[in-house]
């Protein structure tokens, strides 16, 4: 059984709110990313204290209000269906507060964690606001939404971003990894990915390995799955007809981005 790979696993904690996520340091491998994902329906609450730990409140379909107790932000989430390809909300809560998530429509929402200890202000990030990036070319194309990236300081530990990639192309390509805290080479984050497939009966694959194959791991990855990167390199490849979706959350102890490509494979960045 794959330790990476987590399938869907629904529990209704409250009268509209399911948990289909929960990913923490006590059930998974991973000491600086936290993840949930849920889904309300129209109406229904999910409310959480934060002790120790800052979270990004990311509207991944839906409209949804959030309240941190002393702000209210109405009415926030742009689409229907992530593969609407157009940015969303999101609101950033900071350690030691509270949060409270109403839905308006049905919604499915990303809540995504990372342990802090300086209290920072709790922020709307509007959809106008995501950084939109184009990367790649040949098969190798996607298209990104920063979402909260290191350029913004909001946030202690957090980076958070959503990738789109195309039927028949690979992202987080040539492969990738921040497993050292080694900058100004290499940072050290952790990362999530949470998946989606248009049509939803997708799949992709996605492999997580380490240049010593401690972890070399490679996974056939359906709708709603999400997948643990505690380190290594984690290419996504998506078969011809299906359009690919993932939330990231990356998190460590420093707060750069600062990948090192696999030598081997970095000539397909330089192909003309
Ligand atoms: O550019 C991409 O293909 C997305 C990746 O960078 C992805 O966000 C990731 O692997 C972050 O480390």
């Amino acid at each position: 059984m794959s330790k990476l790979l987590r399938k869907p696993n629904l529990k209704e904690t409250s009268p509209g709110v399911t948990i289909v996520h929960e990913v923490t340091s006590e059930n998974s491998s991973l000491e600086y990313v936290g993840f949930k994902v849920i889904d309300l329906t129209p109406g229904s609450t999910y409310t959480e204290e934060l002790a120790k730990v800052e979270c990004c409140i990311v509207a991944l379909t839906g409209k949804i209000n959030v309240s941190d107790h002393e702000q209210a932000f109405k009415n926030i989430g742009t689409r229907e269906s992530v593969f609407e390809k157009k940015p969303t909300d999101s609101v950033y809560v900071s350690n030691d507060r509270s949060f409270e998530v109403e839905a308006v429509s049905q919604a499915r929402v990303a809540l995504c964690y990372s342990p802090s200890f300086k209290q920072l202000p709790t922020m709307l990030i509007k959809a106008e606001d995501n950084g939109i990036e184009n990367r790649g070319k040949y098969s190798n194309k996607r298209l990104v939404h920063n979402i909260l990236p290191d350029s913004n300081p909001s946030a202690n530990n957090l980076l958070v971003v959503e990738v789109f990639t195309e039927s028949g192309n690979w992202s987080s390509y040539p492969p990738h990894k921040h497993d050292q805290d080694n900058l100004p080479n290499e940072s050290f984050l952790e990362e999530s990915y949470y998946h989606e497939m248009n049509p939803r009966q997708g799949f992709v694959f996605q492999r997580v390995y380490t240049d010593d194959r401690s972890i070399d791991e490679t996974m056939a990855v359906e709708n709603g799955d999400v997948v643990l990167v505690p380190a290594g390199y984690h290419p996504v490849g998506v078969p011809d007809g299906y359009e690919s979706y993932y939330l990231n959350v990356m998190a460590g102890p420093t707060r750069i981005w600062k990948f090192h490509n696999e030598p081997a494979h970095e000539w397909i960045l330089n192909r003309k």
